[in-house]
């Protein structure tokens, strides 16, 4: 048994907490809305996040990270990639170095082209050393982990011990985990999968057809595995749950936030008006902005990053989008 403190009641933070309890560790969850705390707390709800699933007795939630973080085991950080280095910047003050982070947020920063695990390390450089960082990932909506719907995803570290210890602290019967030692690959397949997963929709929202949603998942995981090999990513990480099985979950779930964006814009709605009724993260929009400007640099071609690009941030029609992706030059299949 663990004590470990989840940083962020959101849909993830609140799914999570519930499999560490299940799993049999003491946990603490941080929100940072006390209505939020009071729900979990009083009624064993989140009354923002997943709110049809109970919470249990062993789920207790703080708003205060002075009374929740000190003393723990494993700090797991489930806020969104845009807040994550302002949330570990005001974590960090309440951190020994004994404990073991995890991030389970998929996005890649704005500007910095920072991955989660290396935001953290230079965030809580001098506290935590590199070796107790992880990642958690795979194809995983919270809706179906908080209610125990069986579930696979990869643990990774900097260290094999690490990624062992994140393996047995999270795993039940119903969330199965799998050791992966390639932290850049796991990352990468769980941030850009997301930028897919709005093509996927655009492609169900615009009625473009099953052909061309094969498509794009086929072309997109080649994508997804072109940058992070020229990141240094291994091949294989593309082909298991951090990959492959994220993106098919993400493209086809009608759980996933990013699909949702997609398909409301394939409907012919504007970005604003799509995100403004939305009360949870669609990590790929910005994402998006990260990888297009990433791979210009990098010069990997990434078409499907591109026609996302412009049809979100240059109100580029998402009818044309396909139309030009089906009209480049013609190439080979497999080229990396
Ligand atoms: N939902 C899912 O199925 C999965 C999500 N993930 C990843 O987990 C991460 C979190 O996603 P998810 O829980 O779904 O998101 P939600 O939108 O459901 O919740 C976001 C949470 O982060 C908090 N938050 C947002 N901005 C800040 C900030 N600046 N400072 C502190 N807290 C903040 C929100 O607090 P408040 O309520 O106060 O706004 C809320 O608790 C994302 O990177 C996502 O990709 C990974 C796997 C599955
Ligand atoms: O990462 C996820 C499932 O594994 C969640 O995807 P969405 O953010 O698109 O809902």
């Amino acid at each position: 048994m663990k004590k470990v403190t989840v940083i962020g009641a959101g849909s993830f933070g609140t799914a999570l907490s519930i499999v560490l309890a299940r799993a049999g560790n003491k946990v603490n969850l941080w929100a940072r809305e006390s209505e939020i705390a009071y729900g979990i707390n009083n009624q064993h709800r989140n009354p923002s996040y997943i709110s049809d699933v109970t919470l249990p007795d062993a789920v207790v939630c703080f708003n205060d990270l002075e009374k929740c973080v000190p003393g723990r085991d494993m700090i797991v950080f489930a806020t969104p990639s845009h807040a994550m280095r302002e949330v570990a910047n005001t974590v960090k003050p309440h951190l020994t170095g004994e404990e073991i982070v995890v991030s389970v947020a998929k996005g890649i920063e704005n500007d910095t082209f920072m991955t989660m695990s290396q935001v953290l390390s230079e965030v809580l450089e001098g506290v935590i050393i590199d070796d107790k960082i992880g990642v958690l990932s795979g194809p995983s909506h919270a809706e179906e982990v908080s209610k125990f719907r069986p579930t696979t995803v990869v643990a990774t570290s900097f260290s094999k011990r690490t990624a062992g210890i994140i393996q047995e602290t999270f795993m039940t019967p119903m969330f199965r985990i799998y050791l992966n030692y390639d932290i850049i690959g796991v990352e990468i397949g769980g941030a850009v999968k997301n930028i897919m997963a709005i093509a996927a929709g655009i492609v169900d929202g615009a009625s473009l057809g099953d052909n061309a949603k094969a498509a794009l998942i086929t072309r997109g995981l080649h994508e997804i595995k072109r940058l992070g090999m020229r990141l240094g990513a291994s091949q294989d990480t593309f082909s298991g749950l951090a990959g492959v099985g994220d993106l098919i979950v993400t493209c086809t779930s009608e759980h996933s936030r990013n699909r949702y964006v997609g398909y409301h814009i394939g409907q012919g709605l504007k970005l604003d008006d799509i995100v403004s009724k939305m009360n949870m993260v669609a990590e790929g929009i910005r994402t998006t902005r990260s990888v297009y400007d990433w791979s210009n640099k990098l010069n990997v071609e990434m078409p499907i990053t591109e026609a996302v690009y412009k049809v979100l941030f240059e109100e580029k029609d998402p009818k044309d989008m396909l139309y030009d992706l089906m009209t480049r030059n013609p190439k080979e299949e497999i080229m990396i």
